[in-house]
């Protein structure tokens, strides 16, 4: 009997397939081997983390990852003191004498910072700037003396070296998202930023062959419509549409609830249409009623069979 061959093909990762971003990998693991910190900005969805916990692997230093937020504090970052050690030691070895010593120490917890600083990590910092600046202010003396600063450990030394093989990786939305300081120019200064924007069509529909069931050629079906709807875009601003995120929801969802990957199909283009409303809503100036329309318009053209 012949042995039936079940082993799936390995899907080919778009990093390995796609020239620009086999170069922005390269360029990015030199400057980081060089010790410069690298920074991606650019709209929500477009990949920046990916890329950014992709290129940290490839630096072969154990990665650590720290996500912005406006609660993030020094003691988040460096450590804190979490309570305390008690020891109690009785003596009543001589029946008329009972002695008891006891000692009570702070404990403490390095934070995910000092962590990476001390052992050399990759560090990930997403989102950096969702993080108050106070916090993010320690990141200077890091990135321009090589030293970190423990304010607060009640420590010996009131620094320590950064060891030479740590290094950071930031990310970034632009400053006109919710939720975003401003970037700090001191900060900036110090680091290589490289903007991103949405991937061409044809990375697109690699990463969405990646993340779901769909052909190649469906994928490229969706993506053409996603690159239709993010045209429908009016407004002037760094937020221009629904992003990869989209595509990848419209053909996961398609394809686990066997909805056929066809404009003419009720149900299909009911799904476009709820993943695409909203953020196509955000980013024009025109009236609901037109975009419905338009964007209606734009569902009913995919064809993939
Ligand atoms: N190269 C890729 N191949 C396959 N899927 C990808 C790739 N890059 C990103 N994705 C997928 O696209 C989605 C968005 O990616 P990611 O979270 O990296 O974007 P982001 O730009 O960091 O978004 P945000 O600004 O909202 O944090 C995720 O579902 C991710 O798995």
């Amino acid at each position: 009997m012949t042995e039936t061959k079940t082993k799936k093909k390995k899907k080919k990762h778009l990093y390995d397939q796609s020239t620009y971003f086999k170069g922005l990998i390269r360029r990015s693991l030199q400057y980081l081997k060089t010790g410069y910190p690298i920074h991606f900005t650019g709209p929500s969805g477009i990949g920046k983390t990916t890329l950014a916990i992709h290129i940290a692997k490839q630096h072969k230093r154990p990665v650590m990852l720290i996500n912005g937020n406006r609660d993030l504090s020094n003691q988040d970052l460096l450590g804190a003191f979490n309570g305390y050690k008690s020891n109690k030691v009785k003596d009543n070895y001589v029946r008329s004498v009972y002695k008891i010593e006891e000692n009570v120490t702070e404990s403490w917890s390095d934070g995910r910072l000092l962590e990476a600083v001390k052992n050399g990590y990759t560090l990930v910092y997403d989102e950096f700037t969702r993080s108050p600046p106070e916090a993010n202010n320690i990141f200077l003396p890091i990135l321009e003396e090589k030293i970190l600063p423990l304010y607060g450990m009640k420590k010996k030394n009131s620094f320590i070296k950064v060891h030479p093989d740590f290094s950071v990786i930031f990310t970034s939305n632009p400053v006109e998202y919710a939720g975003v300081y401003d970037l700090q120019d001191a900060l900036l200064d110090r680091m290589i930023t490289l903007p991103l924007e949405h991937m061409d069509q044809e990375s697109e529909a690699i990463a969405v062959v990646d993340k779901s069931a769909v052909t190649k050629a469906e994928a490229e079906e969706i993506v053409a419509f996603m690159a239709r709807v993010r045209n429908l875009c009016t407004k002037k601003q760094a937020y221009n549409g629904p992003g990869l995120r989209a595509s990848i929801m419209i053909a996961d969802l398609a394809k686990r609830y066997e909805i056929p990957i066809d404009g003419t199909n009720e149900a299909f283009v009911q799904l476009c249409f709820d993943i695409t409303w909203f953020p196509l809503q955000a980013c024009t100036d025109k009236s609901d009623d037109r975009i419905e329309k338009q964007l209606l318009a734009e569902c009913k053209k995919i064809k993939a069979g």
